[in-house]
């Protein structure tokens, strides 16, 4: 579904590449973390998935397509398929829990009546029933964020790419929201997450994908994540240890629902 053949993405001369020789495949219907530290590369490789940016030297495909052949008139059908949510929800103010998803319809032209067949559909699947005519402000955090997946799902596109999804969320909605991506990828779509949330990797045992400094250094099938912090030792040298993580933090299996979906 999403293939990196010798993929290096530079973006200044002077820095190290963003993207240093990647070579991976992500199947359909898989469900993969792309973990590690601020500035490993994991926001570029989304970027180049989306055809936001173009690899510099290798080759990216979706859904067998290499990206970089597709003429611009016909990016935005390329992005069609791929549903995104990012960290920040980013939805439209004054438009309400409908409204919002609806948009997405409207803007490649669905009629009317399909709209208002698939929108409460889709609040459902991600347990908004009934919530379509709050206004953003006027919701949780994790209820924002179920709208932002509701609204990247709605034309049921192959692929989601997740930017930090929990990132703005408490553990327990992160639970909640982890809960409608799984949904979502056992519903057939291709899910790609990328995150700094050891708990929640650790949690659903999934494909793990680490990059370090713009290389895969980890792919593996039901990975785990341990997040390092710097250390300074007694005689000053500094090193990376796992982070502690307090017993509070622990966030509940997954098995357990922020509430009823
Ligand atoms: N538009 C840009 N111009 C120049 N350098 C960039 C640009 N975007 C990213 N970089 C650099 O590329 C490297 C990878 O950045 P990227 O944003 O992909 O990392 P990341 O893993 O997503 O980090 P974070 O977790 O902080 O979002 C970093 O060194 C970053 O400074």
């Amino acid at each position: 579904m999403i293939r990196f053949e010798h993929v290096t993405k530079i973006y200044d001369q002077k820095s190290r590449p963003a993207l240093d020789g990647i070579d991976i495949e992500i199947n359909r219907g898989d469900f993969a973390f792309l973990v590690g530290a601020s500035g490993s590369g994991k926001s570029t490789f989304l970027r180049l998935v989306l055809r936001e940016d173009r690899a510099t030297r290798g080759s990216v495909y979706v859904a067998g397509q290499n990206v970089a052949r597709i003429p611009s008139w016909r990016v935005p059908r390329l992005r069609r398929g791929i549903g995104v949510v990012f960290q920040d929800f980013r939805l439209l103010p004054n438009k309400d829990v409908f409204g919002n998803v609806a948009f997405a319809m409207q803007v490649i032209g669905k009629s009317r009546a399909v709209i208002r067949e698939t929108v409460p559909e889709v609040l459902r699947t991600v347990g908004l029933e009934g919530k379509g005519h709050r206004l953003p402000g006027e919701l949780s955090g994790g209820e924002q964020q179920r709208v932002a997946i509701a609204r990247a799902i709605v034309n049921r596109p192959g692929i989601l790419l997740a930017d930090e999804p929990t990132g703005n969320l408490d553990p327990a909605t992160s639970v909640g929201i982890m809960n409608v991506l799984d949904r979502i990828n056992q519903n057939g779509t291709t899910v790609l997450m990328a995150t700094h949330d050891d708990d929640i990797v650790n949690s659903m045992r999934r494909r793990v994908i680490e990059l370090s400094a713009g290389k895969v250094i980890r792919d593996e099938a039901a990975g785990e994540y341990t997040t390092m912090i710097p250390v300074i030792n007694a005689d000053g040298t500094r090193e990376l240890q796992p982070a502690a993580r307090p017993a509070a933090q622990a966030i509940a299996p997954f098995d357990t629902e922020e509430d009823d979906l």
